[in-house]
């Protein structure tokens, strides 16, 4: 077995003596072997953009074409071509994480990248900041007007943070799944900790870290929405929120200088939930 593998014939046994010896042509490839090895357990590292072989499958020549139909025959039946697996159902992914820790930054790349997903609004009471566009950013209303909207349980969830009321819309969630749209929910954590009763496990929950305090207290600095008040109760909160993190799906570091990691990430799991064979089924 192992002489085959080498090339060596079994019919014209090669006296082990002679792989020992240095100037056998065996003895080179008994040198070669390790190396081997060793390039084929790289490649099966690599992912697929650096892979080095092209992986394209030949068509069937008309031979191989005149076996499938002869199959097909003998089978006695038509294959159907309609689709063996069936469109997953549209799913609700919440987004959370500390405050600063980049859940606006991570959606609004995933938003570039990424087709057939509905990222809902949230609907806030607090200012507009510079650079921000009502109806894409946040839908600003006044305090008054969030609180009509309460009233008329238009929200699936609401609270009041950091002196504000911030809350979900209903209505564009239903209207996008039921388009077939999966719906992207960016909360706090204690809005995700809400969502959760509601949905159950019918929502996939994703906790977005920064890769250490310092860093996040960095990132809330560089924000510049911050005064030094209100910088200290987000980093004390932070540090709380960091201990529900067990209460959730999946953890994703969105560390300085990696989002596109961090994006990939977050789009990885949405593949593989989309690739389940049991299905979530959203209920709102
Ligand atoms: N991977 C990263 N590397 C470096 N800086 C980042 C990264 N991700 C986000 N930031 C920066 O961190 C700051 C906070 O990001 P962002 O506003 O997205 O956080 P957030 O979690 O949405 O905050 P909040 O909940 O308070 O609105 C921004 O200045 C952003 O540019």
């Amino acid at each position: 077995m192992f002489r085959r593998f080498l090339g060596i014939k079994c019919h014209n046994p090669i006296p082990f003596s002679n792989l020992l010896d240095p100037f056998s042509p065996k003895f080179k490839l008994i040198q070669l072997f390790p190396l081997t090895l060793q390039f084929f357990s790289s490649i099966s590292q690599l992912d697929d953009a650096r892979r080095p072989f092209s992986s394209t499958i030949p068509p069937p020549d008309e031979a191989g074409r005149s076996e499938l139909r002869s199959v097909k025959v003998s089978l006695s039946s038509l294959f159907s071509s309609s689709p063996l697996v069936l469109n997953p159902r549209p799913l609700a992914f919440v987004i959370t994480g500390p405050s600063g820790v980049g859940k606006g930054t991570v959606i609004k790349r995933l938003r570039e990248v990424r087709e057939r997903l509905h990222f809902a609004v949230t609907v806030t009471s607090r200012p507009i900041r510079p650079g921000e566009v009502d109806g894409k950013d946040y839908y600003f209303v006044s305090k008054e007007e969030f609180l009509a909207m309460v009233e008329r349980k238009e929200l699936l969830e609401y609270a009041f943070v950091y002196g504000d009321y911030r809350g979900i819309p209903k209505g564009q969630i239903h209207e996008f799944m039921a388009k077939g749209y999966d719906i992207v929910l960016r909360v706090d954590i204690q809005g995700a900790e809400t969502l959760k009763r509601i949905f159950r496990t019918s929502a996939v929950s994703v906790f977005l870290m920064a890769e250490s305090e310092v860093e996040l207290v960095e990132r809330l600095i560089d924000k510049r929405t911050e005064t030094k008040e209100s910088l200290l109760v987000r980093v004390a909160t932070a540090r709380e929120e960091v201990k529900h993190i067990k209460n959730f799906d999946y953890v994703v570091v969105n560390a300085d200088g990696k989002l596109e990691s961090a994006v990939k990430l977050v789009e990885s799991i949405i593949d593989a939930e989309k690739a389940k064979v049991l299905h979530r089924k959203a209920v709102v």
